[in-house]
């Protein structure tokens, strides 16, 4: 069995065959998919023998409160933002201290595509997907602030792949303003450049990440080096590193990526929108 430390409790964490039980029913704990920063998931089945996927918020030594506080959020924004390309939420409960969210269980995330170069029409299709998603997202004032990988999740990846982006653990509701100036940066390895020099992040921040991760599709290789301390990290961005890769592609999809990894966000995309009306002009479409 493994445990968790919250303070002066020790709490046990779930393991397979564990039951768990909501005002909607009992969901039987299954293996555990994956880890990541502030949850643990884990394969699931629900009241009515549905497949789920259960993510469990780890304490990580954080005070009650602040747990609670952090599902509450990520709840409330995936109830309020049902989109068909957003992974859908069944249930959420606490139990024993601990607070879980049940998803809807995908075949697989991003991360585990990449590594190689996508055929070209599935790069296109799964930002095509996250574009729009990114618009829907933006036009109802959210930033999601942590598009990497292991958050876009895939469903029917066998037929025809559907997105599900996933994690709003970080993301900020704008609230009528256009910058959200940020206390600390939640993961190095997809900083975006107006946080390394000003401290602050804006949908098109969103874009930047997302131009990061079609670098990675298209070539299979990351933009910027990751396995460097953060100073090294941040210095990649301020210069430019990853656009320059980008146009050094020579490539028509490499071109629009580049203009997703502009530094100045006069000279980015302005929005989801413009990016896939320049991307359905390339010739392969
Ligand atoms: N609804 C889901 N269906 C299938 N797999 C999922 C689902 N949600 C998360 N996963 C997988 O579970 C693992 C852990 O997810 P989690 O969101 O906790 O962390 P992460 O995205 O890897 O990293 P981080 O939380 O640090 O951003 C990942 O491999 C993720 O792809």
């Amino acid at each position: 069995m493994s445990w968790s430390t919250t303070g002066s409790f020790l709490i046990p964490f779930p393991i397979p065959g564990a039951h768990l039980t909501s005002s909607r029913g009992t969901y039987v704990v299954g293996q555990l998919i994956g880890d990541g920063q502030y949850g643990s998931v884990y394969e699931c089945v629900g009241p009515f023998d549905q497949p789920y996927a259960l993510k469990m918020l780890r304490p990580a030594n954080k005070p009650y409160h602040v747990v609670k506080e952090e599902w509450s959020r990520e709840m409330h924004r995936l109830d309020s933002f049902r989109h068909p390309n957003i992974v859908y939420i069944h249930d959420a409960f606490e139990e024993n201290y601990l607070f879980y969210l049940a998803l809807e269980r995908c075949d697989t995330s991003l991360r585990a595509l990449l590594g190689h170069p996508l055929q070209p029409a599935l790069l296109v299709e799964l930002s095509r997907q996250l574009l729009m998603t990114l618009q829907y997202l933006h036009d109802n004032g959210l930033v999601h602030a942590d598009l990497h990988a292991g958050n876009v999740l895939i469903s029917q990846l066998d037929r025809a792949p559907i997105v599900k982006l996933t994690d709003f653990g970080v993301a900020q509701q704008l609230d009528g303003n256009r910058r959200w100036y940020r206390p600390q940066v939640a993961n190095p390895k997809i900083l975006v450049p107006e946080l390394v020099t000003a401290g602050y992040t804006t949908a098109q921040s969103d874009l930047y990440q997302l131009g990061l991760l079609m670098f990675q599709m298209h070539t299979g290789q990351n933009a910027i080096d990751v396995n460097v301390p953060y100073e090294e990290v941040a210095r990649q961005i301020a210069e430019g590193t990853p656009r320059q890769k980008a146009e050094a592609l020579g490539t028509g999809i490499g071109n629009i990526i580049a203009k997703l990894l502009r530094r100045r966000d006069t000279y980015r995309y302005l929005s989801a929108r413009d990016a896939w009306e320049d991307m359905r002009q390339l010739r392969w479409l």
